[in-house]
């Protein structure tokens, strides 16, 4: 027998990820103050908070599962999550121009008899962008809820020159290794 998938999440991608890996889940969202994670670390961070958010989640069933997320831009010492304002996302967006940044997401998966976290790693190229480049990418409105001021999967991929590592990790969601480590919790894509 198969078990139930939560999602602990409010994000559109990781709801499309798991649909497109035809992965039956259900989503239960929840808001964690993500402020108390104060950590330098980017893999040290994402950890963190995506155990936050797993450990937020409440299991009211046994045959329940919990998958969480958490998702960084990191560049040059520095951990660029979602742009607070304007201003935040332009300081963010000609940081990362003509330069290599980091995506971390963080991933827990939990149930009553085991719990797992694990990191994974994608490195982004960005082109040079203009100013124009730039405000014009802002004035889309994409970069709002994207940690790193933008969205690979939208109009930000002509941002991006080249990637290493899995694409889906930073949309948010490594759904390939999800998937693996979904088996050992008995869950399965379905037909
Ligand atoms: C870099 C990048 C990030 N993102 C998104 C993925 C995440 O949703 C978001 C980072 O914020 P997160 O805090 O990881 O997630 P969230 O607040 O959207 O959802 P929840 O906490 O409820 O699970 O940035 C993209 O969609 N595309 C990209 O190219």
């Amino acid at each position: 027998m198969s078990n139930k998938l939560i999602l602990a999440s409010s994000s559109p991608r990781r709801q499309e990820l798991l649909q497109q890996a035809m992965i039956p889940f259900s989503t239960r969202k929840q808001s964690v103050d993500e402020t108390q994670i104060i950590s330098d670390d980017p893999v040290e961070k994402v950890r963190k908070l995506a155990t936050l958010k797993g450990k937020n989640a409440v299991i009211h069933h046994d045959d329940e599962v919990i998958l969480a997320a958490d998702t960084v831009v990191s560049f040059k010492q520095r951990i660029f999550e979602k742009p607070v304002n304007q201003d935040n996302a332009f300081q963010m967006l000609t940081a990362l121009s003509g330069n290599t940044h980091e995506v971390y997401t963080g991933v827990m998966i939990r149930s009553l008899e085991k719990e797992i976290v694990f990191v994974e790693k994608t490195s982004v190229e960005f082109w040079t962008l203009s100013e124009e480049d730039i405000n014009w990418y802002i004035s889309t409105q994409e970069p709002y809820d994207k940690a790193g001021a933008y969205g690979i999967q939208s109009m930000g991929a002509i941002l991006v020159k080249k990637i290493i590592g899995d694409y889906y990790n930073v949309v948010g969601l490594p759904i390939s290794r999800v998937v693996r480590e979904l088996r050992s919790f008995s869950i399965y894509p379905q037909k």
